[in-house]
């Protein structure tokens, strides 16, 4: 079964093409720079092993425009996989917010793109680019069952006592006001190789994914208990652009003595926040180069982004009671040693003693990164959301 997973985002669309069972993707890409002057594809075919990566820049004025592009690389007599869009039986979509309505995944109908639509309001960087990811592979893959997969499905688990914000309970009750939770299917992969690797189904693990968003959870037995992102993917840790957890009194304060508009507040702290904010770079590789050139707003900034995991850390091996295995995945989480490093620095009264040299080998694999006497593992588990969510459409269709 063909099976193309996409994750639009809001100037980018991921993809990568799965002949399921197959757990290896036969084409993946990345189009960036969406509506800008100048866009960029980069596509990568696998064939027997080997990689074959097609790299285009162009215009692309929307992501029509880039899917379309999509569409021509998978058919293009040189390097496509496939020989026409219609050999493809199910398109999966990442869907950052799936409110109250989907805790599963589901098959797309009109009122399904609805409910997305309207939950743009609280996920503003992602849901907007879903639908329309969503609109434009309806009319491209005209044969294939639209599925999407959501990033609130793994939290849903989590005990009201998490869930739950200590405001009238009319705001939850009429308006779903609540902890959602995001970045559910890395948490989810990064959970089942662990709890798989560590023989243990009933371990106490926390992940930690930093990309350029950025959230932990508490998992208990597989089951998640707690999370950092909340009604929006907008709280808990420190993020590329985004300002994680605040005090609600800096709104009013902006509102009231700075003359902001909630539009302005909204764009201050999605957007031009996090280490954006503080240093002037989003991207963690510019913010390492910055604190090697001696930029003492970097080291600040680095220093904060890894203090606020750290405190998650402490809260969350209390709410576990116990602690058996940290993760850290995604892009920050798999690639920056340092980060680990301090991170797990002055951690050994909770047990986590972190191997320096073990830390700093180099390997796209799962691999612990402990002392031999750490009473909790420290591993770094590549993330492949793309993967879980074929999977989960594979599964969906199957139990039809
Ligand atoms: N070698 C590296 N060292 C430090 N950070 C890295 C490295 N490689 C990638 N990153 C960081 O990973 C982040 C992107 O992570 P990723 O998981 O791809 O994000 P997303 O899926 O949210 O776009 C960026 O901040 C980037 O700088
Ligand atoms: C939910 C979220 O923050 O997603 P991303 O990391 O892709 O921005
Ligand atoms: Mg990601």
């Amino acid at each position: 079964m063909n099976i193309f997973v996409v994750n639009c985002g809001s100037s980018s669309i991921k993809y990568q093409l799965f002949k399921w069972p197959s757990e290896s993707p036969i084409c993946s890409g990345l189009v960036e720079r969406i509506g800008l002057e100048i866009s960029a594809i980069t596509h990568k075919v696998y064939i027997n092993g080997e990689e074959k990566v097609i790299k285009r820049t162009l215009e692309l004025p929307d992501h029509e425009a880039g899917m379309q592009e999509v569409g021509h690389l998978l058919t293009e007599p040189e390097i496509g996989v496939i020989q026409d869009p219609s050999e493809i039986e199910a398109v999966g979509h990442r869907i950052v917010h799936g409110g109250e309505s989907f805790s599963t995944t589901t098959i797309v109908t009109p009122e399904v793109k609805e409910e997305i639509k309207k939950l743009a309001a609280l996920a503003p960087l992602h849901n907007p680019a879903h639908y329309v990811g969503i609109t434009v592979a309806q009319k491209i893959f005209t044969s294939a069952t639209q599925i999407v997969v959501f990033d609130t499905a793994f939290h849903q688990t989590m005990p009201a006592k998490a869930y739950r914000y200590a405001i009238p309970g009319k705001f939850y009750t009429d308006h779903g006001v609540r902890v959602y939770g995001f970045h559910g299917t890395s948490h989810k992969y990064v959970t089942a190789q662990a709890l798989s690797y560590l023989k243990k189904p009933d371990a106490k693990i926390i992940t930690i994914h930093l990309g350029n968003g950025c959230s932990m959870a508490a998992v208990n037995a597989g089951q998640c208990i707690d999370t950092s992102m909340g009604l929006g993917p907008l709280d808990g840790l420190i993020m590329g652009t985004r300002c994680g957890n605040i005090d609600a009194s800096v709104v009013f304060y902006l509102v009231s003595q700075l003359g902001y508009d909630i539009e302005q507040v909204d764009a201050l702290f999605n957007k031009r926040s996090g280490m954006l904010g503080l240093t002037g770079y989003s991207d963690m590789r510019d913010i390492l180069k910055a604190i090697e050139e001696g930029d003492e707003n970097a080291r600040l900034a680095y220093d904060m982004y890894a203090y606020r995991i750290k405190k998650y850390i402490g809260a969350y091996a209390s709410a576990l009671n116990g602690l058996d295995a940290i993760i850290f995945t995604a892009g920050v989480g798999e690639n920056d040693k340092n980060l680990r490093e301090v991170v797990c620095s002055n951690m050994d009264f909770l047990g986590i003693e972190i191997d320096k040299d073990k830390n700093r080998e180099r390997s796209g694999e799962l691999r612990e990164v402990n002392t031999p006497g750490s009473r909790v593992k420290v591993m770094v588990i590549p993330t492949n959301e793309e993967l879980e969510i074929a999977k989960e459409c594979f599964e969906l269709l199957e139990s039809k």
